[in-house]
């Protein structure tokens, strides 16, 4: 991908956003909308896979066929609220190694927190795919992004619902080498470090928690 920044505004994935920000929302719906759209954020993601050919015999001729090229993708999850978008991706994906960074967010800091690591061997040869719904300051991306550079990986792309201009400002600066695939550019963060309008914590809305 060229673009550091690519907002999804097909309209299916305006109006299942636009029902997953209004308070009234349940958390059922939510999770099952925030599923839907990773599937339509995940088409465009993959837009640009590298491919191949194989040759395969219809029931007509031989036939030299696109297939996907190199070693299997990952997926990396940062938890908990990539979980939201994780499942979904892996049934468009269903070959991908999964890896999970744990993170959150010190509420009084806005620093991440880290409490857990794990993602699949030989990083460095893998497309590797990080999800998160929110991308509010950066620093839990960037965060997550050192990391998986640590563990080998080159070639990144990120995926979330909603970024604010601050935090799409963040990763630019932290690593202009991993492109953001987005359902929407928000208006700013709140002095508590929310999305404006944004659509609250997503964490808690699609686990009910709080
Ligand atoms: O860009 P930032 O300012 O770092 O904020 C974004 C982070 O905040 C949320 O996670 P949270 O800390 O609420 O943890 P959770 O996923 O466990 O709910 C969200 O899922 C991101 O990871
Ligand atoms: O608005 C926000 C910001 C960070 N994390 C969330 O879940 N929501
Ligand atoms: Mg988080």
């Amino acid at each position: 991908m060229t673009e550091h920044l690519t907002i999804v505004t097909h309209p299916l994935v305006q109006h299942k956003l636009s029902i997953m920000r209004d308070k009234n929302t349940s958390t059922a719906s939510f999770r099952r909308l925030l599923h839907e759209i990773s599937q339509l954020l995940a088409y465009e993601i993959t837009r640009e896979l590298d491919m191949t050919t194989k040759t395969i015999e219809t029931p007509m001729e031989t036939m030299d066929a696109p297939i996907l090229e190199g070693k299997k993708l990952a997926l990396i999850s940062i938890l908990r609220a990539g979980n939201g978008l994780l499942d979904g991706v892996l049934e468009l994906i269903p070959a991908a190694r999964v890896g999970f960074v744990g993170l959150y967010r010190d509420e009084e800091t806005l620093e991440p927190v880290q409490y857990y690591f794990k993602v699949p061997e030989n990083l460095e040869d893998r497309l590797v795919i990080a999800v998160d719904p929110m991308l509010a300051t950066g620093n839990s991306s960037a965060a997550a992004i050192d990391l998986l550079k640590q563990a080998g990986a080159k070639n990144i792309r990120f995926m979330c619902l909603l970024a604010a201009p601050e935090g799409v400002a963040r990763m630019k600066e932290a690593h202009p080498d991993v492109p953001i695939v987005t359902a929407s550019l928000d208006r700013c963060l709140n002095d508590k470090g929310y999305i404006l309008p944004g659509l609250g914590d997503a964490g808690d809305r699609m686990f009910g928690t709080k």
